[in-house]
């Protein structure tokens, strides 16, 4: 067997062969809606599922089809399924997993359109949704009931930076029968890989670092072949989420420098983590990768290095945070995350404003938190950029 080659060789290389028919080294861009039948009885033989082959883009497109492969490989799964963004990859998932009277438990604290999903699936479908603080082995199986079918986390947590042990939680999974799902974006595969830490499925908003340039909406699913599979033919047919060639072509332009923007990602988060611990008008700073942090053990084991968002506490509370984001330039005050450019802004009013404003706090979402997505700008800059906003505050 072929020794399987180092990861980033397999970023760069995960658009496949070059093209057998012109020599193309970029993996050519199929921006069609649909695919010409040599006969009726072809087109028939390909809806019954008798023969393999296109049908139509919404069912499948050979530019999806190598992205879902590169990412599969990346992810070590056997099998990845496209969406036009993360939430439909998230809500594709869940759908396939779960029915009427199942319960999902979710971790303490996840991305506010995650959280509303969750709530619309208990309250307009009949699914029981509990939350727990799934870092605490204790508090995960208490938990846990008969019914429930799957557990769902974010780690590194959006915005709170917590982590859940991988391995821990899939122990306790297969004990109880339930299926894993973990939201892997902010570490992306090259920073953690949670199927090989015993999760069932992975999800990416495609939009943040797999993509890395801001330019793309997307989503992916990974896993078992056979559940992916039959959300292709039900959820994905009939909801119809589904990602654009182009949108597709971009991802696999983005994914091959996926390890050199994460480094650097990840080295200035590291120097901005630094700056921020050493600020007087700065309190508590969220980063995993920091050797304060309660977590850095499980960060070492399980993540091969914490990722490019830190969170952080001004000391002056919520008045502090807006004035401070007010004052940023470089830095760009904007939701989303895993791009070039470094992206802050206020998780309490903007990404997680539609979680209710008690389950926020609990979830330690307050008007003093601030986030911050450093990009792979000069690393002087970004910090005189927070250097100057922070200062301002204080004089
Ligand atoms: C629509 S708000 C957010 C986008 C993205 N999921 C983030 O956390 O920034």
């Amino acid at each position: 067997m072929e020794e399987k080659k180092g990861f980033s060789t397999r970023l760069v290389h995960g658009g496949g062969e070059p093209c057998p028919q012109t020599g193309s080294l970029i993996p050519p861009l199929y921006q069609t809606s649909t695919f010409v039948f040599d006969n009726v009885e072809q087109g028939a033989k390909r809806f019954a599922g008798e023969e393999k082959g296109y049908i139509y883009s919404r069912l499948g497109n050979p530019t999806l089809t190598r992205l879902e492969e590169a990412l599969a490989d990346l992810e070590e799964a056997e099998a990845g399924l496209a969406f036009g963004s993360g939430m439909a990859a998230v809500s594709g998932v869940l759908i396939a997993l779960l029915k009427n009277g199942d319960h999902l438990l979710c971790g303490d604290t996840v991305y506010g359109c995650t959280y509303g999903l969750l709530r619309l699936f208990q309250e307009k479908f009949g699914i029981e949704v509990g939350f727990a603080d799934l870092s605490a082995p204790e508090e995960a199986v208490k938990a846990i009931q008969p019914n429930t079918r799957v557990i769902y986390l974010e780690t590194p947590v959006n915005p709170t930076m917590n982590l859940v042990d991988l391995e821990a939680v899939s122990r306790l999974a297969r004990q109880t029968g339930a299926w894993v799902v973990v939201d892997n974006t902010f570490a992306t595969p090259y920073l953690q890989q949670p199927l090989k830490l015993g999760a069932d499925f992975v999800v990416h908003s495609a939009t943040k670092y797999i993509g890395g340039h801001g330019d793309v909406i997307a989503g992916i699913t990974l896993g078992k072949r056979e559940i992916l599979d039959e959300i292709r033919s039900t959820t994905l047919k009939d909801i119809g989420g589904v990602l654009s060639p182009f949108d597709a072509w971009l991802l696999l332009r983005g994914l091959r420098t996926l390890a050199v923007r994460m480094d650097r990602h990840v080295a200035n988060a590291r120097e901005v983590v630094r700056f921020l611990e050493n600020h007087p008008a700065v309190g508590e700073v969220l980063y995993p990768g920091s050797p304060n942090h309660p977590q850095n053990r499980l960060a070492n084991r399980q993540m091969r290095a914490p990722g490019g968002v830190v969170g952080f506490r001004l000391k002056g509370g919520e008045s502090a945070a807006r004035a401070f984001l007010d004052r940023v330039r470089l830095c760009r005050l904007t939701v989303s995350l895993g791009e070039t450019t470094t992206l802050i802004q206020h998780p309490a009013t903007m990404t997680h404003a539609v979680v209710p404003a008690d389950a926020r706090e609990q979830m330690g979402i307050t008007g003093d938190l601030v986030r911050i997505s450093t990009g792979i700008e000069d690393i002087q800059d970004i910090i005189a950029d927070l250097e100057q906003a922070l200062d301002k505050g204080s004089s």
